[in-house]
């Protein structure tokens, strides 16, 4: 097969790694198994592209941000295939897990719904949603932040999607499905045979009762607003009114369900992780804590916080971007050469899986001096231009690039500011963070302790 018209790999001398340590017929299956987050960070170091094996299969992992950039724009070549092809299974044929020309005419017909612009009137009641969420918080009550910020994510991501349609029952039981479908997601996708999941074991029971249920939630909420025809300002009246600016095709119901399905797996665990790894953050460096306090307060005081404070929130940005830096809940992906190709001058047969890592890339100390260390100011001013471009990568770049980033940046910031402005959360001594590489980089247990400000 001709090598694909792509558009060259960045011309310079890239060099070609291997990972060492492979073990007879595994490769190196086992450490990316069991120690995911380790094996991909320790890459970077033989080469811009380094060659691991899983299995009998050769893969790469582009380390450098200028191929991690390649890969990511040429879709045509370097293909969502392998896990999302599973994945399309589980979640229907919705936006991340489609391709090609079915993904230019989706992602056109729903970018409108994630502007900027509309981004304001979904989020306007986030700190409201914050609020009531903590207000059964006591003075040194111990509490498991991630739990809590999983629950405050749900309800926020279906005031987002369904503004107030949903009672406050069918959001905690959409989130219990919720988490029982992404976790099931994740394990039918990583499993290399379909046949586990066919089995009637009560696992695969759980899992396809959850399913069922979730999008009968979503598919309830579909049908009212059909019926209604008010646009409630809401993700979900934007989407069910969205149209081609060509064709002006409009989605179809089964459509929107699998794209809001979508949005809650791919949105609401990725934010909520963000919120948990900041607040560990923020207790263990009281100093930062300290500046976000002031900042808050001078910009928002008691009110609720909304989408127009946020240039006000420069520090407390900057922690949340070194938080995505320290953990990006999107800790690697992958895609599939759709043909013979090159990657940083080196052949790349077609079918092979090329990954990228957030991680590895965010923990290089090529990229980022003392990479474990937590430096907010790295994001502010001047000291922001010296990160080298492509090095910050946690919403992914190209045609497939999150699609919910601004949503998502918003709402952890105005969670942040409204519970940051009311408490302070405190590590329980001993606790340790343990993040959990899964379908996203979960921050495991962490209990802290709320200490009122
Ligand atoms: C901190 C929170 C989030 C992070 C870190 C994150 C990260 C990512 C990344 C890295 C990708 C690209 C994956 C790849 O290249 O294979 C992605 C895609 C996607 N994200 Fe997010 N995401 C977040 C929040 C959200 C939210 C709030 C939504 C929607 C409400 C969302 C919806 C999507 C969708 C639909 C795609 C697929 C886009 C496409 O293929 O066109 N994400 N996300």
């Amino acid at each position: 097969m001709n090598p694909a018209k792509v558009s060259d790999t960045p011309a310079r001398s890239w060099s070609l790694g291997s990972a060492p340590g492979a073990v007879p017929l595994l490769g190196h299956a086992l450490a990316l198994w069991r120690r995911p987050l380790e094996f991909l960070a320790s890459l970077p170091a033989h080469g811009d592209v380094v060659e691991f094996r899983l299995g009998p299969s050769r893969a790469y992992l582009a380390c450098h941000p200028e191929l991690v950039h390649h890969v990511l724009v040429n879709p045509r070549v370097f293909d969502k295939g392998g896990v999302f092809d599973k994945a399309r299974q589980l979640l229907g044929n919705s936006l991340s897990v489609s391709r090609g020309d079915d993904h230019r005419f989706q992602r056109r017909l729903i970018q409108p719904a994630f502007h900027s612009t509309r981004i304001a009137a979904y989020t306007a009641g986030v700190g409201d949603d914050t609020r009531r969420a903590i207000r059964s918080w006591r003075a040194g009550r111990t509490q498991d932040i991630g739990e809590a910020m999983h629950a405050l994510l749900m309800q926020v991501a279906a005031r987002t999607l369904f503004s107030t349609s949903a009672d406050e029952e069918t959001v905690e039981e959409a989130r219990q499905c919720l988490r029982t479908v992404s976790q099931g997601i994740y394990r039918r996708t990583v499993a290399p045979l379909g046949i586990m999941e066919k089995l009637p074991t009560p696992g695969n029971r759980r899992y396809d009762h959850a399913n069922a249920r979730l999008r009968e939630i979503v598919d309830t909420m579909i049908d009212e607003r059909r019926r209604s025809e008010e646009d409630h300002g809401d993700l979900l009246s934007t989407l069910l009114r969205a149209e081609h600016p060509e064709t002006g095709q409009r989605l179809t119901d089964e459509e929107v369900l699998d794209q809001v399905v979508t949005f809650l797996v791919a949105g609401s665990e990725t934010t909520a992780s963000t919120l948990a790894f900041v607040f560990h953050l923020l207790g263990a460096h009281p100093e930062a804590e300290r500046r976000v306090h002031a900042e808050i307060d001078a910009a928002v005081g008691d009110r609720s916080p909304v989408f127009d404070d946020l240039p006000r929130l420069e520090f407390t940005r900057a922690v949340i971007t070194e938080a995505l830096r320290l953990y990006p809940p999107s800790w690697m992906s992958m895609r599939v050469a759709a043909v013979d190709t090159e990657l940083g001058g080196h052949p790349v047969p077609a079918g092979t899986m090329v990954v990228y890592s957030a991680h590895a890339l965010h923990h290089n100390p090529e990229l980022f001096p003392d990479p474990e260390e937590f430096v907010p100011e790295r994001w502010l001013g001047e000291r922001a231009k010296e990160v080298p471009r492509g090095a910050l990568l946690p919403f992914g770049a190209g045609s497939h690039k999150c699609i919910g980033d601004v949503l998502a940046l918003t709402e952890t910031a105005l969670i942040v500011a409204t519970i940051a402005s009311r408490w302070r959360l405190r590590p329980v001594p001993g606790s340790v963070l343990r993040p959990e590489p899964k379908a996203t980089l979960e921050a495991g247990p962490l209990p802290m302790i709320c200490e009122p400000r």
